[in-house]
């Protein structure tokens, strides 16, 4: 089935004409005012709306990330909304430098009682709206131009008469041309500067005129266009904040924000991690964090990103998507064998005090308070890096780099058969069958040794085929010796080690490569408190790895 023809259904929006814009040339060099509107506009949207309890939580982890303008609620429209703002204020749960803010439609009833609701606040942001756009005028209020003015003008002149006759609470107002992204310019401008005129901001005192895109009709650059254009042609500007409200119907409200404050933007309204009203409103943590991966600090804390991550998931009932930037729980994971291959290099070469230039990494998760654990996962396209590198941030081991090679078929083996991730546990216990087995045909049991300068003696108790064996050889040093001693045509390609821990826990980790009858060489494995037990354990790895391929060894006829 084929969608069908859109072109007698929809239209594209116009673009502005605006040849002299100047907000593609510019960068964003320092955060806007952020709002956070979550107890509003995110709560309004959730299928349950939160509780008071709920709500309470939300506003202390919105403080907590710093943000300092809350919408707490729409208090005229139920008697909750109404009863949070009490608490807030009653209650004294507002820091000082945070300023609540409350919405009401321009209706005289509902102004009233929003007016009512911040009786004893500090500071308070009173925030009226109404649609100005040509389909709203006409669907939804059946008016004229001038009617809708009206409706602004005569709901901001009661504020006003409201909110001087209480002088003991700062006033902060809020105006918002609800639709404006679907508005004509002229018009728009046209309700915001009779507002304005009502109001009388000052430069000391100046009011915010938000212009909302209450639905994502355009592209971002034509949002961008449209806070250009107001931005160049409001009245009073100097006394206006000139903020924006993205939603995201198009899913492209964060370019719109970042846009926006390149077009002239002071302030972002949105929420966290994006909820809201359909597709939702903007998501002020990703836009923050994208301000902070530029070099620019947003001035929030998102330094454990997923503690406020559960606040909102439990808060709004509704869980953030795996994916989502910067907090999802596979955006710092890497499945692919070249993304681990690169990322683990990354980390091994980044400079603690140096630019960040981890590959496919924008941001160090440790600055979200995220681990690199979590980084890299590994499944069936998986390559070496990744599990080699899960193995040694968690279990301290450092493969050489054949072996890595060498391991990681024998984890694939294991994926293909369960089809499955595995994670660093699944990954060790297939390095332990492997190497690491007590169910070899040799097992160390203990040696002794002699060094009289000129060379080294080692006697080896060991257990062969379930029968106790001792084994006698000399050589240039232990290891040589203990070769000697097992009578077999072993050559030692390759050794290395390392320790793991410290202090009294360390213990060495021997990796030895062998060639065992002139077949493939192959690795063993070796750990133990002792740097030449672990040796020895090394190479009876790979004599028995060669046994158990069915190779046949010298060893066996002795
Ligand atoms: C884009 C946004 O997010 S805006 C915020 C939206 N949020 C909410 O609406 C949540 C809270 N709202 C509510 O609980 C209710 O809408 C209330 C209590 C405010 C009002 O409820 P009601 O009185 O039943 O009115 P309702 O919400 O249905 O609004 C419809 C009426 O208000 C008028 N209206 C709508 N918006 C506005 C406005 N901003 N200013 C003036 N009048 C408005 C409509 O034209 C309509 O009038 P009509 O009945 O004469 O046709
Ligand atoms: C009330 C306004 C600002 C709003 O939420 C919107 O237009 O989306
Ligand atoms: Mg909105």
């Amino acid at each position: 089935m084929m969608l069908p023809h859109p072109e007698n259904k929809y239209r594209a929006f116009p673009p502005v004409r605006l040849a002299d814009r100047t907000w593609p040339d510019k960068t964003i060099t320092a955060p806007p005012v952020w709002m956070s509107t979550d107890l509003r506009d995110g709560n309004q949207a959730l299928i349950e709306p939160m509780s008071a309890a709920s709500k309470m939580r939300f506003f202390d982890t919105i403080v907590g990330c710093g943000i300092k303008e809350i919408e707490v609620g729409f208090p005229s429209a139920s008697q909750a909304d109404f009863d949070f703002v009490r608490q807030l204020i009653e209650q004294d749960r507002v820091p000082a430098d945070v300023t609540i803010e409350v919405l009401t439609q321009a209706r005289e009833d509902l102004i009233r009682r929003t007016i009512d609701s911040l009786a004893g606040a500090r500071r308070a942001i009173v925030h009226l709206y109404n649609a100005v756009s040509p389909s709203f005028r006409r669907i939804v209020f059946n008016m004229s131009r001038e009617e809708v003015v009206a409706i602004a003008v005569a709901g901001t002149r009661l504020i006003r008469e409201l909110t001087d006759a209480r002088p003991e609470t700062e006033w902060v107002f809020e105006y918002s041309p609800e639709t404006f992204s679907m508005a004509e310019l002229d018009f728009a401008r046209e309700v915001c500067d009779a507002v304005s005129a009502v109001w009388q901001p000052t430069p000391e005192r100046k009011m915010i005129i938000n212009l909302p895109s209450t639905v994502e009709v355009s592209t971002p650059n034509v949002y961008a266009d449209q806070i250009e254009w107001m931005h160049r042609h409001l009245a009073r500007r100097d006394s206006i904040v000139l903020s924006v409200h993205p939603h995201n119907d198009r899913g492209t409200a964060v370019a719109a924000a970042e846009l926006a404050v390149m077009a002239g933007a002071d302030r972002v309204e949105g929420c966290l991690f994006g909820n809201g009203e359909r597709t939702g409103n903007v998501d002020l943590v990703t836009l923050a964090l994208n301000l902070y991966t530029q070099g620019v600090h947003p001035g929030l804390d998102f330094s454990d990103i997923d503690e406020v991550r559960k606040c909102v998931e439990e808060c709004n009932q509704i869980p953030v998507h795996p994916r989502h930037p910067y907090v999802g729980d596979l955006v710092f994971t890497a499945f692919s064998g070249s993304h681990q291959d690169a990322i683990k290099k990354g980390f091994a070469q980044q400079d603690p005090q140096g630019l960040w230039e981890v590959p496919y990494l924008p941001i160090d998760p440790a600055d979200l308070g995220r681990s690199y654990d979590a980084v890299i996962r590994v499944n069936s396209q998986s390559g070496k890096g990744g599990m080699t590198y899960l193995l040694e941030q968690t279990y301290g081991l450092k493969l050489p780099r054949r072996l890595q090679i060498e391991f990681s078929r024998a984890v694939q083996r294991v994926m293909d058969e369960t089809g499955k991730e595995v994670d660093a546990k699944d990954i060790h216990a297939v390095f332990e069958e492997e190497y690491l087995s007590p169910d070899g045909a040799f097992k160390y049991h203990a040696h002794r040794m002699q060094d009289d300068g000129s060379g080294v003696k080692v006697q080896v108790e060991a257990i062969r085929h379930g029968r106790p064996v001792t084994l006698s050889g000399a050589g240039n040093g232990p290891l040589d010796a203990f070769v000697a001693a097992l009578g077999m045509d072993i050559r030692l390609m390759d050794y290395h080690e390392h320790a793991i821990g410290g202090g009294s826990d360390a213990r060495a980790a021997c990796y030895v490569e062998l060639r065992v009858n002139g077949g493939a060489t192959l690795f063993g494995v070796g750990i133990d408190e002792n740097i030449v037990t672990a040796s020895f354990k090394a190479v009876l790895s790979a004599v028995n790895r060669d046994l158990q391929d069915g190779r046949e060894a010298t060893a066996m006829a002795a």
